[in-house]
C-alpha cells in the first residue's frame, strides 16, 4: 500500500456502516431522530475509521521513506511517545506511552518515523503484547539495527470503566532484539527512560 502521511488520509464512510451504527444506537434505546443524535452514526463511523486507519497504512514504507546512511552507532532513544489504541476484546481504548530505542548499524531513521510506526500499529484492533511486538519487529526487520527495544505502558479502559474497574493499574510490555538482549545494554536503556 502506498505511504500517505496520516493527515492526508482520506476517510470514506459508507452508508452501510452509518446505518449499522444507527441500528446499534436505536437498539440501545435512543431516538436517532433527535437533534443531538442525527449526525451521530456518521460521526461514530468516521471516528472508528480514523482509529483503525492503521489497516490501510504500511509501517515498512514509512520507515524506508526516511532512512539515511550514517556511521553513528550509539543508542538512539525516543521516549514518552503517547499512544491511543483499541483493545480487540471490547473495542474500548487503551492508552499510554511507548519508549523506543535502537542502535544503528549503518543507517539511522528520521526520528518522527518512530512515533508514526507506533500510530500505525496502535490504530488497529490490538492487544498490548502484539502492538509491542509489531513495532519491535517492524523496526528490526526494516532498519536492521544492531539492536532495538520497545517498552509500552498503558491504561486499559476495559479494566477501568467496566469489568474489574481498577483505575490505577498500568500494564507494561516490552521487547528486546539484538544488542538489547544483553543485560547491560537493556539496563542502560531502562535507566535512560527512567525505569
Ligand atoms: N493480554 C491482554 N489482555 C487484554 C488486553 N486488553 C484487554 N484484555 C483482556 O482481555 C480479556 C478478555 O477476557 P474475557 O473473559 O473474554 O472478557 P470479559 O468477560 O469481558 O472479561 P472481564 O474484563 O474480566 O470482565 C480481559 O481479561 C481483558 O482484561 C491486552 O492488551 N492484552
Ligand atoms: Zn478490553
Amino acid at each position: 500500500m502506498p505511504y500517505k502521511k496520516l493527515e492526508e488520509y482520506n476517510i470514506q464512510v459508507t452508508d452501510d456502516v452509518k446505518n449499522r451504527y444507527k441500528s446499534i444506537i436505536e437498539e440501545l434505546g435512543e431516538d436517532t431522530t433527535r437533534d443531538g443524535l442525527l449526525k451521530t452514526p456518521e460521526r461514530a463511523a468516521k471516528a472508528m475509521l480514523f482509529l483503525t486507519q492503521g489497516y490501510h497504512q504500511d509501517p515498512v514504507e514509512v520507515l524506508k521513506s526516511a532512512m539515511f546512511k550514517e556511521s553513528y552507532n550509539e543508542m538512539v532513544i525516543v521516549k514518552d511517545i503517547e499512544l491511543y489504541s483499541l483493545c480487540e476484546h471490547h473495542m474500548l481504548p487503551f492508552f499510554g506511552k511507548a519508549h523506543i530505542a535502537y542502535i544503528p548499524n549503518g543507517n539511522i531513521v528520521g526520528l518522527s518515523k518512530l512515533p508514526r510506526v507506533v500510530d500505525i500499529f496502535a490504530r488497529r484492533l490490538q492487544v498490548q503484547e502484539r502492538l509491542t511486538e509489531g513495532v519491535l519487529d517492524c523496526i528490526n526487520d526494516t532498519l536492521k539495527p544492531q539492536g532495538v527495544a520497545v517498552v509500552i505502558e498503558a491504561y486499559h479502559m476495559c479494566m477501568m470503566m467496566r469489568g474489574v474497574q481498577k483505575q490505577n493499574s498500568v500494564t507494561t510490555t516490552s521487547g528486546f532484539r539484538g544488542q538489547f538482549e544483553k543485560i547491560e545494554t537493556r539496563n542502560e536503556f531502562l535507566k535512560l527512560i527512567g525505569k
